[in-house]
């Protein structure tokens, strides 16, 4: 069972934005969407997460999940309600918030915030959050459904080390069971992380596959204008380290 793409296309009036003849990727496991700015990525991921038209086919184990089944964050996500942490979060399981919330829906919404470490801001107003907070909150609130395939538009864009790391190890462990796709900048992350890599460059599919393959693609640093080495780690992981570029490689 895979995800498949085949005559995958995303138009702005006349202009092509993206054009991906095939790309097939496994069903489950955690794959990163890198490219440069303006590769495509985000058009990608909201063409899947179905917020942008496209042409062509896509298919998730030969179908395509419903709405409810995806759980897509975008890369913008400033939230301004006066909502509380908890009910945002609980946002994730209704339309909007009624009279009666369930002892269920208060244990599922506990259950996530403990999951990613926010139970001590489950009272806290969301308008006055960092920004990072309210990114591990809106996370939060798209797990809640328990989605089949997670699209997600550079998760760790605001968070300090620490949390990104954690997002990442939850992510891993959520990607065991369903598909989590990426858009990931920091490549030390994608190395460290993914199991399979798309990589766009100028809205057309570079190259795909597993990460450490893609990561040594030479069409990789002519994309970005680097000179770029993978050094292990004391774990044995992969670390993508990158230089400025003094000749490209092809
Ligand atoms: N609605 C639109 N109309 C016209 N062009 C668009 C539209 N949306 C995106 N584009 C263009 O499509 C290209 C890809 O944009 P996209 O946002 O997908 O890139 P990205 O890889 O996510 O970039 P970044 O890393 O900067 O977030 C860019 O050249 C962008 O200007």
């Amino acid at each position: 069972m895979s995800l498949v793409l085949e005559n995958f296309t995303v138009d702005a009036g006349r202009r092509r934005l993206l054009r991906i003849e095939k790309l097939e990727l496994p069903s489950t496991g955690l794959v990163a969407v890198i490219g440069p700015n303006g590769a495509g990525k985000s058009t990608l991921l909201k063409a899947l997460a179905g917020v942008q038209r496209h042409g062509g086919s896509k298919a998730l184990d030969q179908n395509w999940p419903a709405p409810e089944r995806i759980g897509f964050m975008p890369q913008d996500f400033t939230v301004k309600a006066a909502m509380s942490v908890a009910e945002c979060v609980l946002l994730g399981r209704r339309e909007r918030l009624g009279w009666r919330i369930t002892a269920r829906e208060r244990a599922e919404v506990a259950q996530m915030l403990e999951m990613l470490n926010l139970s001590h801001l489950a009272d806290h107003r969301m308008d006055r959050l960092s920004g990072g907070q309210q990114q591990r909150v809106l996370l939060a609130q798209r797990l809640i459904r328990n989605p089949r395939l997670l699209i997600l538009d550079e998760p760790t864009s605001a968070l300090d080390l620490h949390h990104q790391l954690e997002v990442l190890d939850q992510l891993q462990r959520l990607a065991q069971t369903r598909l989590v796709l990426a858009a990931l900048h920091d490549l030390t992350l994608a190395a460290r992380y993914a199991d399979q890599t798309v990589f766009l460059e100028t809205g057309r599919l570079a190259v795909a596959g597993p990460t450490s393959q893609v990561l040594r693609s030479p069409c990789l640093d002519r994309a970005y204008h680097i000179a770029s080495e993978i050094l292990l780690d004391r774990d044995g992981g992969s670390v993508f380290v990158a230089h400025q570029a003094r000749s490209p490689k092809c």
